[in-house]
């Protein structure tokens, strides 16, 4: 039988619809994502902690999950939301419905809601702060009220420091390359993998999606991933050739350890690669602002434009903050710019061997135009060698 389910945003808007995960309460900043597929990636992207993710594609679920297709160890959104839920999950890599992967982690879902009504209001007035109610929560005749209090009673992200909530508590070796049909996932570490794997990286974890890693290690990189408060000390005396700023949820200006331990590391010559988060504190690392976005970037259908050689790529996004392009400072440089709405995608130090990319090279989901930029910091570590 039917569950009812309530979503409601701090603009007074409710959707009433079905639930499909677990039962219960959550609340969030309500996002919408454009990408046609990767639901599961997109679920389990550390970035997405505290956000309710509303998928404009109508039919989600359809291949239903496998325990390969994971951005990190568990679900990372708050809630999702769907116009239509298929009855039947089919793919030759099923292993579970998307309703009882919801279940399974105790996350809330809720279908059957007009998602082109939901993600117009977002567009026009920005993310909003939402909350789901499902199950026994979604009944009674003051349920309507409790759900636009638990929207409005949301803090909203900014000022909210996430990065270190979600991050590794201790540090970690990966050994997990890029993903090829028939194999899997390639493992690299290898009869001897310091030949294999000559450079090595120590990524700041502040959310990161595995695929970032794979693709790193399928470059040559051995990585030592470490926690997000690690001081810059202890991450120079572990000699690494390249530092990697991973992505990672909430609001960048509210990190100052990290920006903290950025401005030591660029003190060297160390070459230093950000992406998404990563991007933002090595803008405010090096003296630029960065800024709450309307309705962010969430999707894999992005145009971005290498400003350099004005090649247009389609790119995979996720962010709802940005490097205000305004505030640079005479030693960093625009890259690339989003082509819809003009704002910064790219920057590089001109001091320093740094740079970084708002959206998501590593797309997982998404099209892959932008991974030469991984190859772009294995080049840079060769050089400094
Ligand atoms: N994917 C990310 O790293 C997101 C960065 C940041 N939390 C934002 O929303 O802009």
């Amino acid at each position: 039988m039917n569950k009812p389910a309530i979503l409601a945003l701090e603009d007074g808007s409710v959707f009433h619809g079905t639930a499909i995960g677990a039962d219960g309460q959550t609340s969030g900043e309500v996002v919408f994502n454009t990408a046609m597929t990767g639901y599961q990636e997109i679920l389990t992207d550390p970035s997405y902690t505290r956000q309710i993710v509303t998928l404009t594609y109508p039919h989600i679920g359809n291949t239903g999950v496998n325990a390969e297709d994971v951005e990190s160890g568990a679900i990372a959104a708050s809630g999702l939301v769907i116009r239509d839920l298929p009855l039947l999950a089919s793919s030759f890599r099923c292993e579970q419905t998307l309703s009882d992967y919801l279940k399974s982690q105790n996350v809330l879902g809720i279908a059957d809601i007009d998602t082109r009504r939901l993600t117009r209001i977002l567009r026009d007035k920005g993310a909003q702060n939402g909350a789901i109610l499902a199950g026994s929560d979604a009944e009674g005749d003051d349920a309507v009220d409790r759900a636009l209090a638990a929207a409005r009673a949301f803090p909203g992200l900014k000022g909210m420091d996430l990065a270190k909530v979600v991050s590794c508590q201790t540090p970690y070796e990966w050994n997990e390359g890029e993903w090829t049909l028939g194999t899997g996932y390639a493992d690299v570490s290898g009869p001897d993998g310091k030949a294999e794997r000559p450079f090595h990286v120590v990524a700041y974890d502040y959310g990161t999606k595995r695929n970032i890693l794979r693709m790193l290690a399928s470059r040559g990189c051995r990585l030592t991933v470490v926690p997000a408060q690690t001081p810059a000390a202890e991450v120079l005396a572990m000699n690494p050739d390249g530092v990697f700023l991973a992505n990672g949820p909430g609001d960048p200006e509210p990190c100052d350890y990290a920006i903290k331990a950025i401005q030591e590391i660029l003190e060297t010559t160390i070459p230093v690669f950000g992406i998404c988060l990563g991007h933002q504190l090595l803008a405010l690392a090096s003296g630029a602002r960065t800024m709450k976005m309307g309705h962010g970037h969430h999707g894999a259908n992005h145009p971005v434009q290498d400003l350099d050689t004005g090649k247009v790529m389609i790119t995979s996004q996720n962010h709802g903050f940005a490097a205000d392009e305004a505030s640079l400072p005479a030693n960093l440089r625009a890259t690339h710019r989003s082509l819809f709405d003009g704002t910064l995608q790219g920057i590089e130090r001109t001091d320093r061997p740094a740079f970084s990319f708002q959206g998501h090279p590593e797309a997982s989901p998404g099209p892959r135009d932008v991974s030469p930029l991984f190859d772009r910091f294995v080049t840079m570590m060769k050089e400094r060698r």
